[in-house]
């Protein structure tokens, strides 16, 4: 194969990645390769084994076993290279209240060492990217959970990564919010080529939203292809939906994860408001 010919290199590739805590297998040999470009969700029920999926991915959690790269570049090996090319919105940032949208996305620019000479211009660009310059100089404090949300993918964007990495970036959000910050999601990506990669619960945003999906139950990747091609599989009429109950059986409704899950999604719910 000649160099032109060569596969590109993928946004993320993980090989046979393990993670357990004490005697729970949390990821139990996941195999996943994400394509440059695309809006990739993992799905899965509480205590799938998603967000431990993607601590590793953002080198935050160790590999027991099994490799990750991300455009090429090896997470154990190369740690802050990888941490580099990763804007992440973790399930429970916060931003603070007291201050403003803009001084919360400068305080991210100053710790991501977006150089000096660049940082007001690039605060200004993360804000444009997320529809909240007109608001940007009111304190958090007075924002809806709507636009604390923007304004954490804002955090996430005023470095520039090339790979966007969001932890149930809806998660307590009213349904009018929840499509703004999915507009923001897909605008970025369209003006910027960003990769996305999104952990979600919801059926309906990973059907309209997402390029392609891989279901996660028990630690394990179940499923994996675009929704058309996941219903199709299932039969005719098929949503994702149900794709997903075929897979899970009746965890999709059911807490597996414990009390753990269910006060972290309440913190989160409680701090959107
Ligand atoms: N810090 C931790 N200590 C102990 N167990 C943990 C810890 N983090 C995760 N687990 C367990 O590992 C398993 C996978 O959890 P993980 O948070 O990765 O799932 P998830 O798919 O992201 O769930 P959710 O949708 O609720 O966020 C669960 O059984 C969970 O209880």
């Amino acid at each position: 194969m000649t160099a032109a010919q060569a596969e590109p290199e993928p946004a993320v590739r993980c090989t046979g990645l393990h993670h357990s805590f004490g005697t729970t297998k949390a990821v139990d040999g996941v195999d996943l390769e994400i394509v440059p470009g695309e809006i990739f969700g993992l799905l899965g029920p509480n205590g799938a084994g998603k967000t431990t999926t993607i601590r590793m991915i953002t080198t935050l959690l160790p590999l027991e076993a099994g490799a990750i790269t991300v455009f090429g570049v090896d997470v154990t090996r190369r740690r802050m290279a990888v941490r580099r090319l990763i804007g992440y919105v973790p399930q429970q940032l916060s931003a603070d209240g007291a201050l403003t949208g803009r001084e919360n996305v400068s305080l991210f620019a100053r710790l991501f060492d977006v150089p000096r000479s660049r940082r007001a211009e690039e605060v200004h660009r993360a804000l444009d990217l997320v529809g909240l310059l007109n608001e940007a100089d009111r304190p958090v404090g007075g924002y809806s959970g709507g636009m604390i949300r923007r304004l954490e993918l804002a955090q996430a964007l005023v470095s520039s990564p090339r790979l966007l990495v969001l932890d149930e970036p809806t998660v307590g959000l009213d349904p009018v919010a929840r499509s703004a910050v999915w507009d923001r999601i897909t605008e970025i990506r369209a003006r910027t080529g960003m990769t996305v990669l999104v952990t979600t619960h919801y059926m309906d945003e990973a059907e309209q939203y997402c390029d392609r999906v891989a279901l996660m139950h028990a630690g394990r990747v179940r499923a994996l292809g675009t929704p058309a091609e996941l219903e199709a599989e299932l039969g005719p009429d098929s949503t994702l939906d149900d794709v997903f109950r075929s897979v899970t059986g009746d965890a999709l409704r059911s807490d597996t994860g414990g009390m753990r899950n269910v006060r972290a999604t309440r913190r989160t719910a409680r701090r959107l408001g």
